[in-house]
């Protein structure tokens, strides 16, 4: 029997993500990663491509790509060709070789279950495209683009916000009219819930424990940012809602402000009269805290690795530090633990570890450092060794001492890829 080829597509923010999967038996046997490419740093260009054979063979590295590779849909295009252009990858000779493209969609509006992408699927999805500003119509251009030049595969959606539709009412509820907020749905939705979804399947591995029994807190930082609460294996509160951009601040994005605030944001902002923001509309105030505000606005950069040397200066521990840099790192740590204290009450305390992932959660021990320091008063404690050790495994312990009764501290390098093609071989539907 001929094995099954998978492609998977994470388009973020600032990056799209493939990997290609190798599954023998679809149903019996899990997907295995037999290519990696990704296009990275498409808000501060020039973006990089990154490709790997099998699970570790890096066969590019940090590449500046072409300026006209500018977002989603071009990059997809680069990584596409990258892999079918690969002579040493027989599994995929031609496109003609996928069979199922499995794409991340970060808001599903109502769906609960990943979709077979129909056009009747399809025009749902292009209405909520307004609810996921960085997101959503990206993703559908490479659906689209998948369409016309892998005519024979099946392109299936898996939902970010999917993960999400167990929070409970009185969480997911916004305190308005009912009546609008039914027939316009607003609610909570949250989203980087694939990432989450993975996260509490390896953590709960780690800790020996059943999914249904595990209780995190875990936070995915990349260019968006979220915590989530996750009582029993499943999502029990998020920072993000209607959109993307509640929460926490991301490279592009402001997260939760006073939203009375998008009403004074005008260039006469001191006289605070309706007058102020008479040319201010909706949409462009949309455009102001998605696109040009976060790490962009208030340091001029959104790449937080550059913030966090900013921060610490030449000699690491901030001496000579940058003190807008150090500005955007203390608030976003603020922002962090705000939610960390938040979800620790919200679950009564029954936290079995706290997780870092995403590209900052990730890579930026200082952060994590700044962190769980902060969060101490709750039982957590970091191993700073530990901490400082590039992350090799799935899912590392970073406690201070693995054997007390401290609360663990773990990173996880998060596979968003992964988990959507894990869904699809289990799924006939998909076939
Ligand atoms: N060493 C590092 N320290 C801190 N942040 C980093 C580091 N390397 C990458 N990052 C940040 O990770 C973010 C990208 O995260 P990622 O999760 O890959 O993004 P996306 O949201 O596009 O999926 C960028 O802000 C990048 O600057
Ligand atoms: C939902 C979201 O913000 O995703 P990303 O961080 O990948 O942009
Ligand atoms: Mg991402």
């Amino acid at each position: 029997m001929k094995e099954s080829i998978i492609l998977s597509v994470n388009a973020g923010s600032s990056s799209v993500k493939v990997s290609v999967y190798s599954v023998a038996e679809l149903g019996k046997s899990p997907p295995i990663q037999i290519a990696e490419a990704q296009v990275s740093g498409l808000t501060a260009p020039p973006a990089s491509l990154k490709y790997v054979r099998s699970s570790s063979e890096v066969i590019i590295k940090d590449k500046a790509v072409d300026e006209k590779v500018s977002d989603q849909r071009s990059a997809f295009s680069l990584l596409l060709s990258t892999l079918v252009e690969d002579n040493s990858l027989p599994q995929v000779k031609s496109k003609s070789d996928i069979s199922i493209i499995c794409h991340r969609i970060v808001h599903g509006g109502d769906y609960s279950e990943p979709q077979l992408i129909s056009a009747e699927t399809y025009h749902h999805l292009e209405a909520l495209n307004d609810l996921a500003p960085l997101h959503n119509a990206n993703s559908l251009g490479i659906v689209q683009l998948c369409i016309e030049k892998l005519p024979e595969a099946k392109n299936v959606a898996c939902f970010d916000s999917q993960f999400h539709s167990s929070i409970p009412e009185h969480i997911r509820t916004y305190p308005i009219d009912r009546e609008i907020a039914k027939s316009n749905k607003l609610r909570k939705y949250g989203f980087h819930g694939i990432s989450y979804s993975f996260i509490t399947q390896e953590v709960a591995k780690v800790l020996g424990k059943r999914v249904e029994e595990t209780n995190l807190i875990a936070l995915h930082l990349g260019s968006g940012a979220s915590a989530c609460a996750i009582k029993g294996g499943k999502s029990w509160d998020t920072s993000m809602g209607l959109t993307p951009l509640a929460g926490l601040p991301g490279a592009t994005r402001s997260g939760s402000v006073d939203p009375s605030l998008v009403f004074h944001y005008a260039s006469d902002v001191g006289k605070l009269s309706p007058n102020s923001t008479k040319d201010l509309h909706i949409s462009r105030a949309e455009e102001i805290l998605n696109k040009e505000s976060g790490w962009k606005s208030l340091t001029g950069t959104t790449d937080f690795g550059k913030i966090v040397s900013g921060a610490f200066g030449s000699d690491g521990n901030g001496g000579g530090g940058d003190e807008v840099m150090k500005l955007a790192f203390d608030l976003f740590v603020d922002r962090i633990c705000g939610f960390i204290g938040t979800y620790y009450v919200s679950l009564r305390g029954q936290v079995d570890a706290l997780v870092f992932a995403g590209g900052i959660g990730e890579k930026s021990f200082e952060l994590r450092k700044a962190v769980v320091e902060q969060v101490g008063c709750l039982g957590f404690e970091i191993d700073q060794e530990k901490n400082n050790q590039k992350v090799k495994e799935v899912v590392e312990d970073l406690s201070k001492d693995e054997s007390s009764t401290k609360k663990k501290v773990f990173v996880c390098q998060t596979d968003e890829q992964f988990e959507m093609a894990r869904c699809c071989a289990e799924n006939e539907e998909f076939w």
